[in-house]
């Protein structure tokens, strides 16, 4: 009967409340940190309030949670994971995936179309992405589609795969390593983009071009050695796929033929010549974005150990020159977001015994650590919670049309993190990792400051005091 299902505990919350408030003296919002409450109710957050303006007789009505000093933050939105399932969820899948994001503060997270088996480059194919998450997710989860030969040409096979609800479009200047997700030329992102713009949804590109005229391919070098890895992608691969793509975006200004469509560059490791043409592409009107990666951010090339493969990514990190750049960068806008770009693989194809990067897979595993990182890294340059939460959720939810995410503010879905900036952990061993494979994970080892204590997903209490909801309720966030 109704008392019965009153009383009955809601497994997709460590919280037995529908409407609470929560207080601290830190609150990240659109318009400053203030000390106050938030109130939430009904997944929504319905009032956020300053402490001064907090009555006594609101405080006694319904169940308060004062987190004191902690920060309350906007859940993290991350654009840019894979989670490989369906088809190689032994690499990761939903259900880990998902836990490791809610231990890190990621309330929402866009999966990528490839990695999985098949690529989600249908609405068939989205299908199947939709049953393997349904039921399996503890964080709101949303889909990119793929753009590929096969579909780029073919308007009817993209607006078919756009209405099924996907948020967008993503594609590769290069070899993806995926055999069912081949790379693109300009003349498909070209017409990508015009399809695109009538559903006001973005492409995402991976920006790399294969130079084979002037490097080298390493093959007479120590393929254990670091340095041989990068020569192999030096930074004009990423220079050239980004003028490439950039000769075709002029059509999504204002008045252009593709207005409404968006182009977001991917993980950006290059912060010299190619984030200048980024740069004088904003300038000129072009819609366009890019994003870089707390790996870029925390690690440099020369301290990374011969043979060890989990630093292995592409676009390879650079120099420790690069990195400052990348810093001043964030801080001075001109890369406008963060995204985790975990990719994980099983533990054999890091091929950590061999040590040889030329061989393999490339992939940062990074999924829990992103905010943590992110702080620890950025204090030197002086990082403010504020752009925390504007690189990590204001800006992510906006590129993915998440309208209802991305801020505490009111009318805004509930989706919260609380997290402790100052304490230190170590992610050593007796640190809890959620997702499948911490072996692989570069960041093992390190020293990092910021603690999540609590994510709310749509108000539900999903991780708290190192504990998970034992149902997973997150919802699938299907465009129309
Ligand atoms: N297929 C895939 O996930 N590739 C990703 N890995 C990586 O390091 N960069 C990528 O684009
Ligand atoms: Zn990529
Ligand atoms: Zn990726």
């Amino acid at each position: 009967s109704r008392s019965y299902q009153e009383t009955q505990e809601n497994k997709c919350s460590l919280l037995p409340h529908d409407h609470f408030w929560i207080s601290s003296k830190r609150i990240v919002t659109p318009d400053g940190i203030i000390s106050g409450s938030v109130e939430v109710k009904g997944g929504v957050i319905v009032s956020v309030v300053k402490e001064e303006d907090w009555f006594k007789k609101q405080r006694s009505r319904v169940k308060v949670i004062d987190y004191g000093e902690a920060v309350i933050m906007p859940g993290l939105v991350d654009v840019h994971a894979h989670l490989d399932d369906p088809g190689r969820s032994e690499w990761e899948g939903f259900p880990s995936g998902t836990k490791a994001a809610a231990a890190g503060g990621i309330t929402t997270l866009i999966d990528m179309p490839l990695n999985s088996d098949p690529s989600t480059v249908s609405p068939e194919t989205l299908k199947l992405k939709i049953e393997a998450a349904k039921d399996r997710i503890l964080v709101d989860v949303g889909f990119w589609g793929g753009l590929v030969p096969d579909n780029a040409l073919n308007s009817s096979a993209l607006t078919s795969l756009l209405d099924a609800g996907v948020l967008g479009l993503k594609s590769f200047m290069c070899p993806s390593g995926i055999n069912d997700f081949p790379m693109t030329n300009v003349t498909h992102i070209k017409e990508g983009l015009s399809v695109l713009a009538k559903y006001k949804r973005p492409l995402l590109v991976h920006a790399e071009v294969e130079m084979d005229s002037e490097i080298e391919d390493g093959t007479d070098d120590d393929p254990r050695s670091y340095l041989t890895y990068l020569k192999t992608r030096p930074t004009s691969w990423e220079e050239g796929a980004i003028r490439n793509l950039l000769s075709v975006t002029e059509n999504t200004r204002i008045g252009g033929s593709a207005e409404g469509a968006h182009v977001h560059i991917v993980h950006l490791s290059d912060a010299s010549s190619s984030l200048d043409l980024i740069k004088e592409a904003k300038g000129k009107g072009d819609s366009v974005t890019v994003e870089t990666c707390p790996h870029y951010l925390a690690f440099t090339a020369e301290e990374i150990p011969e043979g060890d493969t989990r630093f292995k990514c592409s676009p390879p990190i650079r120099d420790a020159a690069n990195r400052e750049k990348l810093w001043e960068a964030m801080m001075d806008g001109d890369i406008d977001m963060l995204s985790s770009d975990h990719s994980p693989t099983k533990p054999e194809l890091k091929l950590l015994s061999d040590g040889n990067f030329l061989k393999a897979w490339g992939g940062i595993s990074s999924l829990q650590f992103v905010l943590p990182v992110t702080w620890s890294y950025g204090r030197k340059y002086g990082v403010t919670l504020e752009q925390v939460a504007s690189w990590w959720s204001e800006r992510p939810s906006k590129l993915a049309g998440l309208h209802s995410k991305g801020a505490i503010a009111v009318a805004k879905h509930a989706d919260i993190v609380v997290w402790e900036p100052e304490v230190e952990f170590d992610l050593d061993e007796d640190h809890p990792i959620h997702f499948k494979h911490p072996s692989i994970s570069a960041f093992l080892g390190r020293k990092l400051s910021g603690k999540v204590v609590s994510t709310f997903v749509r108000g539900n209490l999903v991780f708290g005091e190192g504990k998970h909801a034992s149902d997973a309720c997150g919802s699938l966030l299907l465009a129309s």
